[in-house]
């Protein structure tokens, strides 16, 4: 096998032209005695980096043991079995970079011929398969968004070691980015990250999810989209960020999908492909949840208004009514119908009527206690619950509503000035058992008094 012969330099030209990478080492020494130009090309070490088969296991891999644990039992079984099966392993290049790559081996005399085939692309399309094929099953299966979002953000972080990975979730309310997920960043991180708002200079994400485009800070601690935030990078201990904001199919700002890196550095084409490749995921996913999302929020609330809508204000109303009547403690529930509606949408159109519903439930939001809940239950119709309420009360705040109301500014699209009042029936459960709807006909008794009586009135009805 020694090459100083002229057939010999033959073989070695034959072997350095050979797409696979070849290298042979002596079975007696474990010196490593030849490696070819694509063995070289594709891990990077010369003879001089790995001079024996020991010096060659602690540089491609991490684990101590590799040797005794994964390579021995499978030369042992080779040998047994009189054939050589490839083996598929992870190995690390001397960049530092990650090869999945198959191994064989063949002896002649002394020498162990070792070769070595790249099959990291294979391994990546198929492991992003997976990642897909799981991904949508979630999907499919409705699994929490935090869940999905996981599978993408290991999956990147498989393909890119010492890679740490983010999704953010673009709040439009507030214009801000909430956690999506970020498993791997540290807590205090991810804290101080959780709803910042976006804008030029925030960070790789803040600065992309505010463009509207791919934001690439190869050097997060001289970069200005960092300058406030350099010192919780330092303590993170990261030093470059990619952020990618994630558009719907629509277009609309979705989220951001970030990479970020321990040392300075620019992505590479592959890196480019990658961050496609998890938006791209990450997109499916959040949109599809966001459309979950509004379908939730339709079953459950009024579209005009924003208001609970009939359905939820039951079940909500059992749970109180049940939680209230194991304490048997009081409440009150109150109906509140517009005054000659049918007048506001004849005068002024049914536009008007609208926005007059909008205003009336942004009026009573505004008086009404966190703990309260109001619902529209009906066309110009609304349920109202007061938990742990006396009359006392329940009447005060009947009358702030009926009051606010009537002296609310409201205009019709041609500006012209509405003026609109309610009627409000109240009844109460003072300690026993009672169900939603018995309260509901109890408060619908008393609004028809409060009709009865001239409108734009409070009446409660006692027991
Ligand atoms: N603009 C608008 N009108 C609605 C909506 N839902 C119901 N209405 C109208 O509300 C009106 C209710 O009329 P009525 O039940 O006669 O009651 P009213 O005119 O308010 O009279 P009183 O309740 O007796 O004071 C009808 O004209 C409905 O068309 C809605 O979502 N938007």
């Amino acid at each position: 096998m020694n090459i100083n012969s002229k057939d010999d330099i033959r073989l070695e030209d034959i072997l350095n032209t050979t797409p696979v990478a070849v290298g042979w080492s002596s079975v007696s020494s474990g010196r490593i005695e030849y490696v070819n130009k694509a063995f070289r090309d594709l891990f990077g070490y010369t003879l001089d980096d790995i001079p024996n088969i020991e010096s060659w296991y602690s540089s491609v891999s991490s684990k101590p043991q590799y040797y005794q644990d994964v390579i021995e039992p499978w030369i042992k079984e080779c040998q047994e079995s009189d054939v050589a099966h490839a083996l598929k392993t992870m190995l690390h290049c001397k960049d530092r970079s990650l090869k999945q790559v198959s191994v064989t081996f063949s002896l002649v005399g002394d020498k162990r011929l070792w070769y070595f085939s790249d099959v990291t692309d294979y391994w990546i399309a198929e492991k992003r398969l997976r990642a897909r094929s799981e991904m949508l099953e979630m999907v499919a299966k409705s699994s929490a968004l935090k869940d999905i979002l996981n599978v993408i953000v290991k999956q990147v972080q498989q393909e890119s070691p010492f890679s740490l990975c983010s999704v953010l979730l673009f709040d439009k309310a507030n214009q801000s980015l909430k956690l999506g997920a970020a498993p791997d960043l540290p807590d205090f991180y991810n804290n101080a990250i959780d709803g910042i708002k976006i804008g030029a200079n925030v960070g790789s994400c803040g600065t992309a999810a505010h463009l509207g485009e791919r934001v690439i800070v190869d050097n997060i601690h001289t970069h200005r989209y960092w300058k406030n935030f350099t010192q919780l990078a330092r303590e993170a201990d990261v030093a470059a960020c990619w952020s990618d904001p994630i558009m719907s199919s629509k277009g609309d700002l979705l989220g951001t999908f970030a990479i970020y890196k321990r040392f300075p550095s620019s992505p590479t084409d592959k890196d480019f492909e990658l961050i496609n490749f998890a938006s791209n995921l990450a997109s499916i996913a959040i949109e599809n949840f966001r459309v979950q999302e509004e379908l939730e929020r339709r079953a459950h609330f009024d579209h005009l208004t924003g208001l609970a809508n009939r359905r939820q204000f039951f079940e909500q109303c059992e749970t109180i009514l049940n939680q209230s009547k194991e304490a048997h403690l009081s409440l009150a529930i109150m109906m509140m119908d517009v005054d000659h509606f049918k007048q506001v949408n004849d005068d002024y159109g049914h536009k008007s009527g609208d926005l007059a519903l909008q205003k009336l439930a942004e009026t009573s939001l505004s008086i009404l206690r966190k703990e309260d809940l109001i619902a529209r239950i009906g066309g110009e119709e609304f349920a109202i619950l007061l938990p742990l309420t006396g009359k006392k009360e329940a009447l005060l705040i009947a009358e702030r509503l009926r009051a606010n109301i009537e002296s609310c500014s409201l205009f019709s699209p041609d500006n012209e000035k509405i003026h609109i009042t309610v009627s409000l029936g109240v009844a109460f459960k003072q300690g026993g058992r009672c169900s939603v709807d018995e309260l509901l006909n109890k408060a619908d008794k008393a609004l028809y008094r409060s009709k009865a009586l001239g409108r734009n009135c409070v009446y409660l009805l006692e027991d």
